[in-house]
C-alpha cells in the first residue's frame, strides 16, 4: 500500500518506519526542510530505540522516502496520516492550527479517493472538523478516520508494533476495510483492531492518557501519606498492584509525571469537559498535586542545610522527563533546577542523553557534567529525577569519595533503604522513611 505521514516528528517518524517494515511505501511528509534533508541522508532526527536499524533498512529498500512537498508526498497514497503537533493554546485547549492549516491545504490538492488519518491527539469533533475544512476545496471523495497513538517515548518501536490495542474511529465501511488491510501485518501477530466511531476513538486517547496520569497522582498521594503515616509506599504498591483489577504498571511514585502528553492531555480533557459545562473535578486535582509533587524534595533539601541553599553546589542526575529519551518537555528536572537557582543554590548537571536539549533551552544557567560522577565532584547533595539504568546501580565507593557530604535526594525511589542505611548515607526518596546517618 502507499501511503503518507504528514509531519515526520516522534510519532510521525515511528508510524512511517514502522509501516514501512511492515511491506507499504511511506512518504514522510514534514515542512521543516532541515530535517528532511537529514532524513533523507539517513540521518535520524529522534533518539529512539530500535529504530534506527527499520529506519536504515527501509530507506535503504525504498520503502521510506522523504519530502517537504505535499503534492508530491500524498501521491497516490490509500492513507494519508496527520501526525501534527497539537500543543496546549494560551487557554489549554489543544491548538488545532496546524491540523486544520493542512486539512485545508490537502482539500486543495487532493485528486483521488483517500482515508486522511488522526493519528494527532485531538479532541472530540476534530475529525469533523478536518473533513469539513476539507470540503470547503476538495473536488474528489475522502474520509476523515481518528486512529489515535499510545505508543511511548523511550519504547516507541515496540509499543507501535505489538500495541496493546488499535483503536481506530470510523463509521465509513470503505475507510474501514484500508484501515484493516493496513493494520493487517500487527493483527495477524495477535494485536487487536478496536473499530468504533470518531468521536468514542478521540476520547478514548484523552481517557487513556488521564486515566494513567491520575493512577500515578493517586500513587504520589498515598506516597505523601505514607511518610506521614510511617508506611513504605514500595510495600504498598507490591500490595496493591497484585490485585488485578488495579494491575502491577504505572504504580511508581516519584517527582509527578512530566513529558510532552501527560500534562497537555490532561489540561486539554479539562477543557473539553468545560466546554460541555461539566466540571471534572478529579482532572483538577490530579493537574494541582502533580504540580506540587515536582518540587516535593526541594522543602526537605532546604531543611536538611538548615534552611539555607546559597553558596551549596548540587549534583542533578537526569533531566529527561523519562529514561531512555532525550526529551526534556515538562521534565520535572527542569522545575527543581528553577528551584534551585531561585534558593541561591549551584546545580551541576549530567543525563545520558538529554544535555544538548537542556543546554538550548536554559544554557548557561548550570554547569554540565561529562559523567555522573564528574557531576557529584566536591558536590554538597545529590538529587535524582530520572530513574536511567546507569543510575540504579552506581560505584558507591567512587560517589562516596566525590561528594563533600553522603545525602542523596532521590525523587525516583532507585535504591533499598537498608543499603543506603549501610553505605552510611543521609537519603531521601518518595513514601519511605528517610534514613540518616548520624
Ligand atoms: N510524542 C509522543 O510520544 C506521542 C505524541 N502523540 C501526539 O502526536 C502528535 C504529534 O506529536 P509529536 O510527534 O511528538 O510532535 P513533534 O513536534 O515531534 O512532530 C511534529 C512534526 O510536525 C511538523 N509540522 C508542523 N507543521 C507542519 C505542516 N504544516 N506540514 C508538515 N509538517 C508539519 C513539525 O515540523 C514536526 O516535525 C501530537 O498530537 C501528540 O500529542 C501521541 C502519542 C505519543
Ligand atoms: O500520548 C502520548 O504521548 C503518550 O503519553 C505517555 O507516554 P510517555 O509520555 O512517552 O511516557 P510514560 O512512560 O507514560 O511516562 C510519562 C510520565 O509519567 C511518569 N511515570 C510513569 C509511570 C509511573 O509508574 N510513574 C511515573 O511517575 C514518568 O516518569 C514520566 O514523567 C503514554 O504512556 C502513552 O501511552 C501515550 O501514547
Amino acid at each position: 500500500m502507499k501511503i503518507a505521514v504528514v509531519g515526520t516528528g516522534y510519532v510521525g517518524l515511528v508510524t512511517g518506519t514502522c509501516f514501512a517494515e511492515t511491506g507499504n511505501y511511506v512518504s514522510c511528509i514534514d515542512i521543516d526542510a532541515k530535517k528532511i534533508e537529514s532524513l533523507r541522508k539517513g540521518k535520524i532526527t529522534i533518539y529512539e530505540p530500535g529504530l534506527e536499524v527499520l529506519f536504515e533498512r527501509n530507506r535503504k529498500e525504498g520503502r521510506l522516502t522523504f519530502t517537504t512537498d505535499l503534492v508530491e508526498g500524498i501521491k497516490d497514497a490509500e492513507v494519508i496520516f496527520l501526525a501534527l503537533p497539537t500543543p496546549p493554546g494560551e487557554d489549554g485547549s489543544a491548538d488545532l492550527k496546524y491540523i486544520i492549516g493542512v486539512a485545508e491545504n490537502l482539500g486543495k490538492v487532493l485528486d483521488h479517493y483517500a482515508v486522511i488519518v488522526d493519528k494527532s491527539t485531538v479532541p472530540v469533533g476534530t475529525a469533523e472538523k478536518v473533513s469539513a475544512k476539507i470540503a470547503e476545496n476538495a473536488k474528489v471523495d475522502y474520509d476523515v478516520v481518528s486512529n489515535p497513538e499510545f505508543l511511548r517515548e523511550g519504547v516507541a518501536v515496540d509499543d507501535f508494533m505489538k500495541p496493546d490495542r488499535v483503536v481506530i474511529g470510523t463509521k465509513s465501511d470503505r475507510a474501514k476495510a484500508i484501515m484493516e488491510r493496513l493494520y493487517a501485518p500487527l493483527v495477524r501477530q495477535g494485536n487487536p483492531v478496536i473499530f468504533m466511531d470518531e468521536r468514542s476513538a478521540e476520547m478514548t486517547k484523552y481517557a487513556a492518557n488521564s486515566f494513567l496520569a491520575m493512577k500515578i497522582t493517586f500513587m504520589n498521594e498515598i506516597a505523601n501519606l505514607c511518610e506521614l503515616a510511617g508506611a513504605d509506599v514500595d510495600n504498598v504498591r507490591k500490595g496493591i498492584g497484585t490485585d488485578s483489577r488495579i494491575g502491577k504498571r504505572f504504580l511508581f511514585p516519584g517527582i509527578g509525571y512530566g513529558g510532552s502528553c501527560f500534562p497537555k492531555d490532561v489540561q486539554a480533557l479539562g477543557k473539553t469537559a468545560k466546554e460541555y459545562g461539566y466540571d471534572f473535578k478529579i482532572l483538577k486535582s490530579v493537574m494541582f498535586v502533580n504540580d506540587r509533587q515536582k518540587t516535593k524534595l526541594i522543602p526537605q533539601l532546604k531543611a536538611h542545610f538548615g534552611g539555607d541553599l546559597k553558596g551549596k553546589t548540587i549534583a542533578i542526575w537526569g533531566l529527561a522527563f523519562k529514561p531512555h529519551t532525550d526529551d526534556i518537555r515538562e521534565a520535572p528536572a527542569l522545575y527543581n533546577i528553577k528551584a534551585l537557582k531561585r534558593a541561591g543554590a549551584k546545580v551541576v548537571v549530567f543525563d545520558p542523553e538529554a544535555v544538548a536539549n537542556v543546554r538550548k533551552e536554559i544554557g548557561k544557567k548550570v554547569k554540565y557534567a561529562a559523567s555522573q560522577y564528574e557531576a557529584v565532584q566536591g558536590a554538597d547533595a545529590l538529587m535524582i529525577m530520572t530513574e536511567w539504568p546507569e543510575f540504579r546501580t552506581p560505584d558507591f565507593d567512587k560517589l562516596s569519595s566525590a561528594l563533600k557530604n553522603k545525602v542523596i535526594f532521590d525523587g525516583r525511589n532507585l535504591y533499598e533503604l537498608k543499603d543506603m542505611a549501610k553505605l552510611g548515607y543521609d537519603y531521601y526518596s518518595i513514601g519511605r522513611d528517610t534514613i540518616k546517618a548520624s
